[in-house]
C-alpha cells in the first residue's frame, strides 16, 4: 500500500529525500521551506525533507491545538528527542520526576529565593561586565551573557559556593553542546546500535562522570542530612536537591541520578535563556528609544516593591519587550513530536506512524493576523494591549495558539516562569546600570540558522559603558 505520507503537499527542493546530501543541504533551509508551506498550505499539514526523512508542519490554531492535545500514545514528545534516552539513560524518560521538580516546587519557590537570584545577578554582571563610566567596554556578547546565565540559574538549582565554581560552569555551558553534538550522531545509527554508539563516539558519559565528582560532596552531605533530620528540618536548604528529594522515589535518591537531572535540566535551561536575553540586548542596542521608558517604569516598580519577585511581575513593559524580541527571534519549528501510530487530523490528513510531527513557530510569530505589521519591532505591543484592560493576558511567560515559544500541552516548558522572570531581572539590571550599544557601524547582528534552530550571532560584540548617574 502507498503511505499516506505521499497524500501530504511537499515543499521544498522535490527528489532531495532521495540524497542524503541534497537533505542535510535542505538543513539551510528549513525556515524558508517552512514560511512557504505556511504561506501556500496554512490550516492544512504540508511536509518536507529534513536530515533524509520527511516531517509534517502544521499551522493555524485548529492543527496547533491538535498537537498540543494529543496524547503520547499518539503524538509522542519522549519519542521525537529519544536520543536522549541513550545519552541520559532511559530513567530521565521513563520516570521524569526533575520535570514535576522544575514545574511546580522551584516556579512555586521564585518569590522566596528571588533576592538570592538578584544577588547573583549583580555579583555576574559586576564579574563580567566590569565596565567603567569613562569608556565603552567591548564583550562578546553571547559568550558572556551565557556565563551570566548559568551563574544565575544555579543560584536557583544548587545555590552557592557550586553556582561559582569555574568548572562547574565550564561544564554545564558546555554540556548542552556535547549533548546536541551526540543526538545528531546517535540519530544517524539504526536503533540497536545507539546504546553502543552513545559509549563509543561520544563523551557524555566522562562528562556525567565529572558532573558526578562536583556535584558528589554536597548531595552526599544532603542525603545523609535527610536521612538524619527528615524533610520537615526547618534548617531544610529550600533548593532543586530538596524539592528533587521530595519528588524522587527511593532508587533515584543516588548521586548519579539526582547528577544526570541537574544536568539535564542545565541543558533545557542555559542555552535557551541566554539566546532570549542576547537577542534582547542586540534589539535594545538599535530600539534606543525602549531605555527610557522601560528605565522608569523599574524605577517606580523598585521604589513600591522593592527588587522582588512581586516587583518583576509588575514589569510589564520590560515583559512586553523582551517577548516582542523573543517573536521576532523564533525558531522555525516548535512543538516536536513523533507520531506512534497513524494519526488523523481533523481535516482528514493521516500522519503514518514513525514520522515527526511540528507546528510552524516563526511563521506563526510573524503572521498579520496574529500580530500587526508583524516584521515591525513594536517593543510595548504587549503591554499596551494588557493596559486595554486584558491585564492577564499577553506576558511572555504564556502559553497560546499564536504564542508557541513554550511549545505547549502536557510538555510545555515547565522552566518558562523562571525562565521570563530571570531574563526580566537582567535587563531591568542591564538598563539601571549600562549604556548598552553595537560595535561602530554594524547593524543587529545576524542569527545563524541550523535547520529549524535559531542562533543568534555568537561572534558579534556588545558595547557597555556604566551609567553615571544612579
Ligand atoms: C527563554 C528560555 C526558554 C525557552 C524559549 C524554552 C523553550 C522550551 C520549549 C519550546 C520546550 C518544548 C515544549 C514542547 O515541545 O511542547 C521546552 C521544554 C523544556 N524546558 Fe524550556 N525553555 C526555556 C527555558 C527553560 C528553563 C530556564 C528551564 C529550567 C528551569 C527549562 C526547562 C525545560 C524542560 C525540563 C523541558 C522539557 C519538558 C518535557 O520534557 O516535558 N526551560 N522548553
Amino acid at each position: 500500500a502507498v503511505s499516506p505520507i505521499h497524500k501530504i503537499p511537499t515543499v521544498g527542493p522535490s527528489g532531495v529525500i532521495t540524497s542524503y546530501l541534497g537533505a542535510l543541504k535542505a538543513l539551510n533551509y528549513t525556515k524558508d521551506m517552512v514560511q512557504e508551506g505556511y504561506e501556500k498550505y496554512y490550516g492544512r499539514p504540508f511536509k518536507f525533507p529534513m536530515m533524509a526523512r520527511w516531517v509534517v508542519v502544521v499551522s493555524g490554531p485548529q492543527l496547533i491545538d491538535e498537537v498540543r492535545k494529543a496524547s503520547e500514545e499518539d503524538l509522542s514528545f519522549d519519542e521525537a528527542i529519544n536520543e536522549i534516552k541513550y545519552i541520559l539513560g532511559p530513567e530521565v524518560q521513563e520516570d521524569p520526576y526533575h520535570l514535576s521538580t522544575v514545574r511546580t516546587p522551584l516556579t512555586r519557590n521564585l518569590a522566596a529565593r528571588f533576592a538570592e537570584v538578584q544577588d547573583e545577578i549583580t555579583a555576574a554582571f559586576s564579574e563580567f561586565v566590569p565596565a567603567t563610566d569613562d569608556e565603552w567596554l567591548s564583550l562578546p556578547a553571547y559568550s558572556t551573557i551565557v556565563e551570566v546565565v548559568c551563574r544565575t540559574s544555579n543560584r536557583l538549582f544548587v545555590g552557592l559556593p557550586l553556582c561559582r565554581d569555574p568548572e562547574y560552569r565550564k561544564l554545564n555551558v558546555n554540556f548542552t553542546i556535547d549533548v546536541f553534538k551526540a543526538g545528531l550522531l546517535l540519530s544517524q545509527f539504526p536503533k540497536i546500535f545507539r546504546p553502543i554508539a552513545a559509549r563509543l563516539f561520544t563523551n557524555v558519559d566522562v562528562k556525567i562522570r565529572h558532573a558526578m565528582d562536583l556535584l558528589g560532596p554536597m548531595l552526599e552531605e544532603r542525603f545523609a542530612r535527610d536521612q538524619k533530620f527528615g524533610p520537615d528540618d526547618p534548617e531544610r536548604p529550600n533548593d532543586i536537591v530538596s524539592w528533587m528529594s521530595d519528588y524522587a522515589k527511593p532508587q533515584y535518591r543516588n548521586v548519579r541520578d539526582f547528577t544526570i537531572r541537574i544536568l539535564a535540566i542545565n541543558f533545557a535551561a542555559i542555552h535557551t535563556t541566554t539566546g532570549g536575553l542576547t537577542n534582547a540586548l542586540y534589539d535594545l542596542a538599535i530600539h534606543p528609544e525602549y531605555v527610557e521608558p522601560m528605565r522608569e517604569e523599574i524605577l517606580s516598580v523598585i521604589a513600591s516593591e522593592g527588587w522582588t519577585k512581586a516587583g518583576i511581575t509588575k514589569l510589564w513593559k520590560v515583559d512586553s519587550f523582551l517577548r516582542e524580541s523573543q517573536r521576532l527571534a523564533s525558531s522555525a519549528l516548535t512543538l516536536t513530536r513523533r507520531a506512534m501510530r497513524d494519526f488523523t487530523f481533523s481535516d482528514g490528513t493521516v500522519v503514518p506512524k514513525g514520522a515527526y510531527v511540528f507546528a510552524a513557530s516563526r511563521a506563526t510569530h510573524l503572521d498579520k493576523v496574529n500580530y500587526p505589521n508583524p516584521h515591525e519591532f513594536q517593543g510595548f505591543r504587549f503591554s499596551d494591549m494588557r493596559g486595554d484592560g486584558e491585564s492577564t493576558k499577553h506576558q511572555a511567560a504564556g502559553l497560546g495558539l499564536d504564542w508557541v515559544i513554550f511549545g505547549g500541552g502536557k510538555h510545555a516548558c515547565p522552566g518558562r516562569f523562571f525562565a521570563v522572570d530571570e531574563m526580566k531581572a537582567m535587563l531591568a539590571y542591564v538598563l539601571l546600570n549600562y549604556d548598552v550599544k553595537l560595535e561602530e557601524g554594524k547593524g543587529r547582528p545576524e542569527a545563524t540558522w541550523f535547520g529549524g534552530h535559531r542562533i543568534p550571532d555568537r561572534k558579534a560584540h556588545l558595547l557597555f559603558r556604566k551609567r553615571k548617574s544612579l
